[in-house]
């Protein structure tokens, strides 16, 4: 169960190999409550990958990770989203025919429909909508609510994902390349509705994410990832100071 003393995660020495290709190697880190990272690393450095390992859509051969103390290295997704993991991917996961209400409606319910038992408590639903609709406007998609989420912008549906992430209210976040497909002039308030977030709701924040500007302006510490190994984790200043980082980098554009 959660226990305020352990880190929000901690991956131990994690390696996963596919055909027999080393896809990752002895990663290892831990995260305490609050901070946020940024993941970051040339293509195919396996930061997707580490987020399939800590989200349980895949199982690593070797190590262990725990969530609040709590060793998931064996559970299946929803168990670690029970023990309080949420997650966004690359591409957008919504339901493109639902309306922007509903689709945050759907994770309200889901959280709502784990604290309490829908059938024992009729007022369940209405307050799935409450909730949801709070979380719509703090995303600023209030005036949107009814639009088909199929057809916002990427910045818009990134938007409506984040929205589902606050009704689903879990403590630590994993947020996969969040500005992915995002036109330049709607990072900034992307950007400031996931420091918001953060700070807000006091919760843990993952984040891998090509925008260096954006990754150095939020974040605590950067994971450093180079051919599936962890090559360094730390303050972006020493990070970008760090001549192991600048060498990896040389000639791959971050
Ligand atoms: N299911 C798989 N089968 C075989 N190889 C895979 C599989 N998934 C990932 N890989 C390989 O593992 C390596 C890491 O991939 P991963 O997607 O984790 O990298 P990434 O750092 O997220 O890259 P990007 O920035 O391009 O998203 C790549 O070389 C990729 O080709």
């Amino acid at each position: 169960m959660s226990n305020p003393a352990q880190p929000a995660l901690a991956v131990d020495n994690v390696g996963l190999q596919i055909g027999g290709a080393r896809i990752l190697e002895g990663v290892g880190f831990s995260v305490p409550r609050g901070e946020m990272v940024g993941v970051i690393g040339p293509n195919g450095a396996g930061k997707t990958t580490l987020f399939n390992l800590i989200s349980g859509v895949l199982r690593p051969m070797a190590g262990t990770i725990a969530i609040n103390g709590q060793d998931v290295t064996q559970l299946p997704v929803h168990r670690r989203a029970k023990a309080g993991l949420g997650r966004t991917f690359q591409t957008s996961s919504l339901f493109p025919g639902l309306t922007v209400l509903e689709n945050v409606r759907l994770a309200a319910q889901a959280r709502i429909g784990r604290s309490l038992s829908v059938l024992r408590f009729p007022g369940a639903s209405d307050a799935a909508t409450r909730a949801a609709k709070e979380n719509v406007d703090e995303v600023g998609l209030g005036a949107k609510s009814s639009a088909a989420a199929g057809d916002l912008s990427h910045g818009d549906k990134r938007k409506v994902e984040i929205a589902m992430l606050l009704a689903a209210d879990p403590a630590l976040i994993l947020l996969d390349e969040p500005m992915a497909g995002v036109a330049s002039g709607d990072v900034p308030a992307l950007s400031a509705i996931i420091r918001r977030m953060h700070r807000d709701r006091g919760c843990t924040v993952m984040m891998v994410e090509h925008h260096m500007d954006v990754v150095l302006g939020l974040v605590d510490r950067v994971a450093v990832m180079h051919h599936g190994s962890l090559l360094a984790i730390d303050t972006p200043e020493a990070v970008m100071a760090d001549p192991t980082v600048q060498s990896a980098y040389l000639g791959e554009p971050v």
